[in-house]
């Protein structure tokens, strides 16, 4: 242990702000006494603090450059002298209390939500991140979607910016920045803006798909107000100036695609206390109410928050004006008012159908209500289907054997999961038929540069976790294993540069986790895929055949106490999985009648929605018969199927583009603004903030790079420092590295 001088500055862990900073006063063999700084948040008095046992906190040293003001001279933390947990933690909070939100680790930026508007996107500021504008390398949104557009603009080169962090971190509104800076500053000088009206037609709708994407895939929850409830990646294309044919230096915006992931289309039919439903839906019957509006909104007109069991009724004061948002954005990306319409019946339809009820007769059901005006036979006219066949189709099930057809009846639970199905199924149709609306207008062509803009659910883990956590966090180990690639080829060309030696164990390693998840035949994931194709599977065979097979992988564990439960121990940290309705919700099965009901709509808008839909599950014997048999045929449909798919299509799509990451950060948990005039306390709550670096990767990237530099000096400082054992020169003349590795020994600090 190294020996601590009166007046060290050092930290001192402590549960309620993670480390907090104290001077030594004295020490002996058995404590250490200090005094604490000033805290705003802790009661402030000395301390004597064993230094041996159970209840000995740990100690780092602390460096006096991020005394009192110090933190805002330190854009990028990787330029502070001694890098770990406490100092990273101190100079966010001491930068936050100052409005300064952004901050680089190493190439990475860390954004923390101030929740309240700042002057910081204002077009002074475009404009000085802007080419030709008084480059500035100072830590902002604005700053890396200028480097990507640098990419494209020098080399031409593919660019993408990963943008993740938990619910309510930041993540949509800092994709909207950077996409408002593509837009706009590769939007070629004043004068040409000007004989141009502004923006293109092309940046008019990729900036007008945003409000849509929102009415349609976010939600209030109890994190976020504006939840993005599916995960999003928009390439955004630029034509070489070339191209252009014109005499601007700058690529200019031609195209865009959008990719979504994983909407959580189950929220069309509940929501948890406190939460709401898609804002579409709220929108809708409020402009339906208003006597503004002049949309015809059939199916609404006439009904109210308190008519529909699929909504949570909770109202939000501006819903008519985003209506009418919505409705301007639905125009900017080219849907016709047939479309709109159309739109519109098919989301009244889906609340007409949540209040259809079915009471059990014996093994079968039937419809309660049946009238003219009944929810089903509003949903009926609404979908264009016959009002006799939806009742059948939603309480029969047609199978067809050798032997000729089966019909079998439903019981009333049944029915009511076959009607929530398609419930959900028509608001994912609906979400997806926007999208690539979209996608057709805007335009997109193969061959051209873009820069992709990743803006998607951060790693997830609740009291109740299951399909839609393992998804949300097997997408987080991958974007985990390519940053953590990133940072490693990063560091290493730096070592070598530096010919400092390292150790590849020094670097943080996801990929025997995803092994875990998504290894062949074995792999979770794969087994869940096969137990979905079983005859008789279920979600607790499942659970136990991946206990038996994975119980001694030091990434799984179990507690037998727990049956139907399952630990994967993440990059992130350990999360418990409840496997009931897994298999289900894999399946996502939808009713082969309904398909074919709804196949047989008069509205072409409504039929166009299932047109792709001839999913079979499980074994099913196929219609061709080789004359020994029929042979067994099974389509491989399952939610993490093609989701892995995906998944696979993106990071092959971003492996083939330069990346630049960013990290949002939620300051506290409540989503309390940050406040400077009237309080002395912003609310930088710093146990979550901790664990949100931890869990984001930024920590470990720190560990990276302490790996080979534990310290880091610029070179002059480092001789400056008096240090005999520093070389004369550093061999990058980047930062001094030789000298440090002796140092690494000679200091023994940090951990004491
Ligand atoms: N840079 C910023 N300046 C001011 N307010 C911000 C900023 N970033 C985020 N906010 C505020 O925080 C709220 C939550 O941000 P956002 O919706 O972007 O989070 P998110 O990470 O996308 O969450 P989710 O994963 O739930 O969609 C926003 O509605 C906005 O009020």
């Amino acid at each position: 242990m190294a020996t601590l001088a009166h007046d060290e500055l050092i930290w001192v862990a402590c549960p309620a702000r993670v480390w907090r900073a104290a001077r030594v006063l004295s020490t002996g063999d058995d404590v250490l006494s200090v005094e604490y700084e000033a805290d705003d948040e802790v009661e402030e008095e000395g301390a004597e603090i064993p230094l041996h046992g159970k209840s000995a906190p740990k100690l780092l040293r602390r460096n006096a450059v991020l005394v009192g003001e110090g933190a805002m001279r330190y854009d990028n933390l990787t330029e502070v002298p001694e890098l770990h947990e406490a100092a990273v933690l101190h100079a966010l909070d001491a930068r936050f209390r100052r409005a300064q939100i952004y901050t680089f680790t190493g190439p990475v930026l860390l954004a923390v939500n101030p929740f309240r508007s700042l002057p910081l996107y204002g077009p002074e500021q475009l404009r000085s991140f802007g080419r030709g504008g008084a480059t500035s390398a100072a830590p902002h949104v604005y700053g890396i979607a200028a480097r990507a557009l640098e990419g494209i603009c020098a080399r031409y080169e593919s660019q993408t910016v990963l943008i993740s962090g938990e619910s309510g971190a930041g993540k949509t509104e800092t994709t909207k920045f950077v996409m408002q800076f593509l837009a706009l500053a590769s939007k070629p000088g004043e004068d040409r803006s000007k004989r141009h009206g502004g923006l293109s037609p092309v940046e008019r709708q990729v900036l007008g798909s945003n409000p849509l994407l929102e009415a349609f895939g976010n939600a209030q929850t109890l994190r976020n107000d504006n939840s993005s409830r599916f995960g999003k990646y928009i390439e955004l294309q630029f034509a070489k100036p070339a191209a252009l044919g014109d005499d601007v230096p700058n690529p200019r915006m031609t195209g865009a695609r959008i990719h979504t992931y994983l909407l959580e289309k189950v929220r069309v039919i509940r929501q948890q206390e406190g939460e709401r439903s898609f804002h579409i839906f709220y929108q809708a019957i409020a402009a339906a109410q208003s006597q503004d509006s002049e949309m015809e909104l059939e199916g609404f007109r006439g009904f109210g928050l308190d008519s529909f069991k699929y909504l949570n009724k909770q109202e939000s004061p501006n819903e008519v004006e985003d209506f009418e948002a919505t409705l301007a954005a639905m125009d900017a990306v080219g849907l016709s008012k047939t479309e709109v319409t159309q739109i519109f019946r098919t989301l009244a339809a889906i609340l007409h159908l949540g209040n259809v009820t079915f009471e059990s007769a014996g093994e079968s059901s039937h419809v309660v209500e049946k009238g003219p005006s009944s929810p089903l036979a509003l949903a009926a006219q609404l979908l264009g289907v016959d009002a006799q066949r939806l009742p059948t189709a939603l309480t029969r099930r047609v199978r067809q054997t050798p032997e000729g057809s089966i019909t079998s009846t439903l019981t009333a639970p049944k029915a009511a999961n076959g009607r929530d199905a398609l419930a959900r199924h028509l608001y994912h149709a609906v979400f997806n038929y926007i999208v690539q609306r979209s996608n057709t207008t805007i335009g997109f062509q193969p061959n051209l540069s873009f820069c992709g803009v990743l803006d998607i659910f951060g790693f997830e883990f609740f009291q109740w976790n299951s399909l839609e956590q393992l998804c949300i966090n097997y997408t987080n180990e991958l974007l985990q294993q390519y940053f953590n690639e990133f940072i490693f080829q990063n560091e290493t060309s730096l070592y070598e540069a530096e010919g400092i030696r390292w150790d590849a164990e020094d670097f943080p390693d996801n990929t025997t986790i995803l092994e875990l998840l998504h290894g062949k035949m074995e792999g979770v994931l794969p087994m869940l895929e096969e137990e979905c194709f079983h005859v008789g599977g279920s979600s607790e065979a499942w659970c136990n055949k991946l206990v038996r097979l994975h119980e001694r992988n030091k990434h799984f564990a179990y507690d037998k106490l727990k049956k139907g439960t399952f630990i994967i121990r993440h990059f992130a940290g350990p999360v418990t999985y409840h496997c009931t309705e897994f298999l289900e919700k894999n399946k996502d099965e939808l009713s082969p009648d309904l398909v074919q009901c709804l196949k047989g709509s008069e509205e072409p808008f409504v039929r166009g929605l299932f047109e792709h839909l001839d999913r079979v599950f499980g074994v099913g014997q196929s219609t061709s018969d080789t004359g020994r048999g029929r042979v067994l045929k099974a389509q491989r449909y399952s939610v993490s199927g093609e989701f892995r798919q995906q998944l696979k299509e993106l990071l092959q799509q971003i492996q083939s583009t330069q990346p630049h990451f960013i990290r949002c950060i939620k300051p506290n948990p409540k989503n309390q603004a940050f406040r400077d005039r009237e309080a002395t306390k912003p609310f930088f709550d710093r146990p979550s903030v901790a664990e949100q670096l931890s869990y984001q990767g930024v920590l470990a990237a720190i560990k990276v790079a302490r790996a080979g530099f534990p310290v880091r000096f610029w070179h002059s400082e480092f001789l400056r420092g008096g240090s005999q054992r520093a070389p004369e020169t550093g061999r990058s003349g980047r930062r001094c590295p030789e000298g440090l590795l002796a140092w690494k020994v000679a200091l023994s600090i940090s951990i004491i």
